[in-house]
């Protein structure tokens, strides 16, 4: 098989005496979709932060097309652009959504306004929001906030090419959403995924089920630090693993212990 795009090796953290990853290996190559499941507080969203340059590993090496990342994303950025959609939709409130999908060309390039203005448009037209940009985000339901923050994490600058996000991270994209806006979401995710060197290459973490089924083709559970099984998607309804059993059924008897 080919390099990785990303390969994490040997990777731990901990928060004070709670240790949330303890050697953990990934590997996420071109053009996957993955799925990373597990209980709640078991480390999802910090292995997404560890991927995505924003949080130091305590342990363990990353590399990213080969290549050994040193530091964080502010130290220097990867040769593979990664995009990161957070949970909460994390726009600024005092920003139209025309500056919070531009933020980072209006801070960081010098691309003239009406330029990043019609950038801004393409992206809002690709997640099925046009016209949009000069509300606020306290103005859009739910679904729309997370459409948009996926408009942010897709902007690039034409100018470099090179920094386009490759690798998009989704962290919860559906949490809170109706059954509904989460099928808009799930397809949105898979549309962005066909779109030529966009975000073909993901990594999801999620609750639900169907977002599990639709937009993942690999799924990794994490539970106590470690990935404990791997596989594909269509291989949860029907491995005997205990752990996969217990909690597709969503049965609180079994090996995983309840937290609180
Ligand atoms: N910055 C931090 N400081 C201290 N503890 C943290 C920090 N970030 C995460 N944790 C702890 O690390 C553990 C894992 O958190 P994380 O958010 O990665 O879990 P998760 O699997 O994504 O959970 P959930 O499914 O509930 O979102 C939790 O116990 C959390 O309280």
């Amino acid at each position: 098989m080919t390099e990785p795009l990303i390969e994490l090796k040997g990777i731990s953290k901990a928060f004070g005496k709670n240790k949330v990853l303890d050697d953990v290996d990934l590997q996420i190559y071109k053009g996957q979709a993955i799925g990373i499941i597990g209980p709640s507080g078991t480390g999802k969203s910090t292995i997404l932060r560890i991927i995505a340059g924003l949080l130091q590993p305590d342990a363990g090496e990353i590399y990213i097309q080969g290549k050994k990342r040193d530091g964080l994303i502010e130290d220097g950025a990867d040769i593979v652009g990664i995009g990161m959609v957070f949970q909460q939709a994390a726009l600024f409130d005092s920003l139209t959504v025309e500056e919070n999908v531009g933020f980072s060309l209006y801070q960081n390039s010098k691309l003239e306004r009406s330029r990043i203005r019609q950038l801004v448009n393409e992206k809002l037209d690709m997640v099925g929001l046009p016209g949009i940009g000069h509300l606020y985000p306290s103005e859009l339901s739910g679904g729309m906030r997370k459409r948009v923050s996926f408009a942010r994490a897709i902007m690039s600058n034409p100018d470099h090419p090179a920094d386009s996000p490759e690798v998009l991270l989704y962290d919860e994209p559906t949490a809170g959403l109706d059954p509904i806006a989460s099928t808009v979401i799930e397809d949105l995710i898979r549309s962005l995924q066909s779109i030529q060197d966009v975000c073909s290459t993901y990594c999801i973490v999620t609750h639900q089920e169907s977002t599990i089924r639709r937009t993942a083709d690999r799924l990794i559970f994490l539970y106590e630090g470690k990935v404990q099984w791997q596989g594909k998607v269509s291989e949860i309804d029907h491995t005997d693993h205990p752990l996969i059993r217990q909690f597709m059924s969503g049965s609180i008897n079994g090996p995983i212990q309840l937290v609180g």
